[in-house]
């Protein structure tokens, strides 16, 4: 058995460090006899056990062997040197580089912890660290010590108090020292460093880990949002919370960020040495569609990945993509991302995932209200179920190591969205009324999967930091009416009033959006399509293709409501409803891809006159809240600014809409027969019957019913020949390359209304020639 020591506090090891030197200078390398200093001694950690709840009396044990103890006459100080036998350098500590510099510590608070015990390794480490002149570094380094010694005077946490997260050497920062001033000077260094991170004391209250602050402090953000301070304390205490906060309001990270506490707690508890593939998931957090399961853990994942020494792994367990890896992810994750469908598909084949996945200590229902009551209802009541099957004492489970009894898992039920079906609201608030009677029978219900979520509290925490306004303090909302016809000319008109604006426009269906996309890219606009019938590869590669920061700042992404949701795109400066969208809440959060994070941008929405009517309601409905807290009357009035396209834009444009639209119908035409033409020929070679496609047309189209003149003018369409469509394409082109007069002719040059200077310039829209008012919004 080795030798052990325990360590204290900081003002030991300073003292030891002291004494270290003299006793390094006493004695000689190669003396095999002489004494060496404790500080000197090839310490090694000793191994913590598994469960360290308990275990505050092992923290800072270190081991070393092949050493003899010496103890002075009667009692006296305590020496050692190598057993005999054995050279005295097997017993010492490796040199370090740059030994001799002073080290003066870390902040207050941290020296009562595990930092204070530096293992050779560690002080290497640190020197090293420190000599790097590294901006990044130095300025979380800076950003840490402030908070750190900050928190030091700050309260002891309540229920939720936790351990200090070791904290690496890395993270620290040196006190400044009078010794070293001249030889390094701190001041000389921090002028710099603003440009790399930000002052993030606004977060203090939120008492977070010195980690959470570098990160937060490398990603720039200076201060919590509403959201963030409400729900963090509420969370880190241990209580169940339901979050609604607007669009764009920095949500993920409002429960992100007690999710890293715990896992940095958990992993300051644990056995450093243990195998990281034994870990246990601590998260699952469900997410509605795929591409926002991506997003939620790409931003997670950028929170761990700036946080230093943080290297929580997230599992992403979406549809589409190959499910073996996401097997393999799973095994070692600490946070589980995804979507209903693909969690219970992983979970459901056993191998001990549903028992490991019990154990959880966060489920998060992101975009809850469209979780728990559209489409996914059964997957997320298999998962429910799951998650607290145990109870019940019936898991199918093969993996016996996981068929141990264990506590029941303490698990918190986080429930965020920015918008909330008036009944669900109430009643995860507890204001409505939970008929317990037939809950069971009426499966159906949004009360059974809610009651399925088993707070762990009887009333969750309802934080809702913005119960007046769901829509982004930033965001102006204007109306475009036009015939029902002309959308295409109007959102053509629109786009090129705002040049250089990135624009998701959203429709109702998914053949709206392959239309529209090959409309726009027709008419040489950089449009790409998103919709759920997309492959999944297709779909990043569109999301990707959009909002990559080398992207075409006139980017155009044409979407369904897949992308409605969560979707986290900088840099979004319009959305434009192609279609009105069908409910309400779909507004709110269609609108809400712009103007997020307090940036500003515009919703508009492209309106024929029958669905005035529909606006007017939705409108009414997303203001009457905004209204009655106003002391308002109701108002009737649309709450959107009309927004007046010029009419010769509208004239001027039409040649090149009626030209793109030919071309993209032809094309769409061709293709849909082509499918239906391998289709049916599959289908007689299934019947062993012989295909004839003019026969078969011919009897669609003297057909009475349905679609047989829809078939026909596609036909129609499909038949134009290439040498056609290779002249429709070049006319469109030359109607392109020419910059759009709107009334410059010798007369208006002469009139003084154009300022021809500016005109010759350049300047103003690119795309018109002559004066254009901007539309006022
Ligand atoms: N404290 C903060 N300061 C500045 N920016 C922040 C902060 N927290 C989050 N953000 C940024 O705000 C943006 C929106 O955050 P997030 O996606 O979490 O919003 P959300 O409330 O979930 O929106 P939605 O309801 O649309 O899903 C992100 O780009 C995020 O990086």
């Amino acid at each position: 058995m080795g030798q052990k020591r325990g360590h204290d506090s900081k003002a030991q090891a300073l003292q030891t460090k002291k004494r270290k030197k003299s006793t390094k200078a006493d004695a000689s390398e190669d003396d095999s006899n002489a004494f060496v200093g404790v500080e000197d001694l090839n310490w090694k950690e000793v191994a913590l056990p598994d469960r360290m709840e308990d275990a505050t009396g092992f923290f800072g044990l270190e081991e070393i062997d092949g050493v003899d103890i010496i103890r002075g006459q009667g009692g006296g100080e305590v020496q050692f040197k190598a057993k005999s036998g054995k050279p005295r350098k097997s017993i010492l500590k490796a040199p370090e580089e740059g030994d001799e510099d002073e080290w003066a510590g870390f902040s207050d608070e941290d020296s009562t912890d595990k930092t204070s015990k530096k293992t050779p390794t560690a002080d290497a480490t640190e020197v090293k660290e420190d000599k790097k002149p590294k901006k990044e570094k130095k300025k979380a380094d800076k950003k840490v010590d402030q908070n750190a010694d900050q928190k030091a005077e700050q309260k002891p946490k309540g229920q939720n108090e936790k351990k200090k997260p070791e904290q690496k050497p890395k993270q620290q920062k040196p006190k400044k020292d009078q010794s070293m001033k001249g030889a390094l000077s701190f001041e000389a260094l921090e002028e710099d460093e603003d440009e790399d991170s930000v002052d993030v004391s606004a977060w203090d209250e939120l008492n977070l880990s010195p980690e959470i602050y570098t990160s937060l402090s490398k990603m720039k953000f200076s201060s919590p949002s509403a959201i963030q301070k409400a729900s963090i304390p509420a969370i880190m205490d241990g209580h169940d919370v339901v979050g609604k906060a607007s669009t764009g309001s920095g949500k993920t990270l409002a429960f992100g960020i007690p999710i890293i506490e715990h896992y940095l707690d958990k992993r300051g508890k644990q056995d450093k040495k243990a195998e990281k593939s034994d870990s246990t998931p601590i998260a699952l957090i469900l997410s509605p569609t795929r591409e926002l399961a991506h997003q939620l853990a790409k931003h997670i994942g950028e929170l761990t990945a700036n946080a230093p020494d943080t290297d929580a792994r997230i599992a992403l367990l979406t549809g589409g993509l190959s499910i073996q890896k996401q097997q393999r992810q799973l095994a070692a994750a600490d946070i589980v991302v995804g979507t209903p469908g693909r969690v219970w598909e992983i979970l459901s084949q056993g191998q001990g995932l549903i028992r490991k996945m019990q154990k959880i200590k966060f489920l998060v229902v992101d975009e809850a209200d469209r979780l728990l009551s559209e489409g996914h209802f059964k997957e997320v009541e298999d998962i429910l179920g799951a998650l607290d099957k145990h109870q019940a004492g019936d898991i199918k489970d093969t993996d016996e190591e996981a068929q141990e009894e264990e506590e029941p898992s303490e698990r918190q039920t986080l429930v965020f969205s920015a918008t909330f079906h008036r009944d669900l609201q109430q009643k995860l608030a507890g204001k409505g009324r939970w008929t317990n009677g037939d809950m069971l029978d009426n499966k159906e219900s949004m009360e059974y999967l809610l009651k399925k979520l088993n707070f762990r509290e009887e009333k969750p925490k309802f934080i809702d930091v913005n119960p007046v306004d769901q829509m982004a303090q930033g965001l102006k909302e204007g109306i475009v009416e036009c015939p029902a016809m002309e959308k295409d000319l109007y959102l053509y008109s629109v786009l090129l009033y705002y040049p250089k604006h990135r624009t998701i426009i959203f429709t109702n269906s998914i053949s709206a959006v392959r239309r529209i996309t090959q409309l726009l890219q027709a008419l040489q606009l950089p449009a790409f399509a998103l919709h759920s019938s997309m492959a999944q590869k297709a779909r990043l590669r569109s999301v990707e293709r959009f909002s990559s920061p080398t992207a075409d700042p006139s980017s155009i992404l044409v979407a369904t409501d897949v992308a409605a949701r969560g979707l986290d795109i900088k840099g979004i400066d319009s959305v434009i409803h192609y279609h009105v969208p069908r409910a309400a809440d779909m507004y709110v959060h269609r609108s809400g891809r712009t103007a997020r994070a307090g940036a500003s941008g515009k919703s508009i929405l492209i309106c024929a006159p029958e669905e005035v009517v529909g606006v007017a309601r939705l409108a009414a409905k997303i203001n009457a809240k905004k209204h009655k807290a106003e002391g308002d009357a109701p108002s009737k009035k649309l709450p959107l600014e009309s927004l007046d396209i010029d009419r010769r834009v509208v004239a001027r444009l039409r040649p090149r809409i009626n030209l793109a639209k030919k071309i993209t119908d032809t094309t769409i035409a061709k293709e849909k027969i082509n499918t239906e033409d391998n289709w049916l020929r599959a289908a007689a070679d299934d019947l062993g019957v012989e295909y004839d496609s003019d026969e078969f047309d011919q009897s669609q189209g003297q057909g009475r019913g349905r679609g047989g003149g829809r078939h026909r003018r596609e036909k129609e369409a499909s038949g134009m020949t290439k040498g056609e469509m290779a002249g429709l394409r070049a006319e469109l082109k030359q109607l392109l390359s020419e910059r759009v007069n709107i009334g410059v002719s010798e007369k208006y040059l002469t009139s003084g209304r154009i300022d021809v200077e500016a005109l010759l310039r350049g300047e103003g829209n690119k795309a018109f020639l002559g004066h254009l008012d901007p539309l006022t919004f």
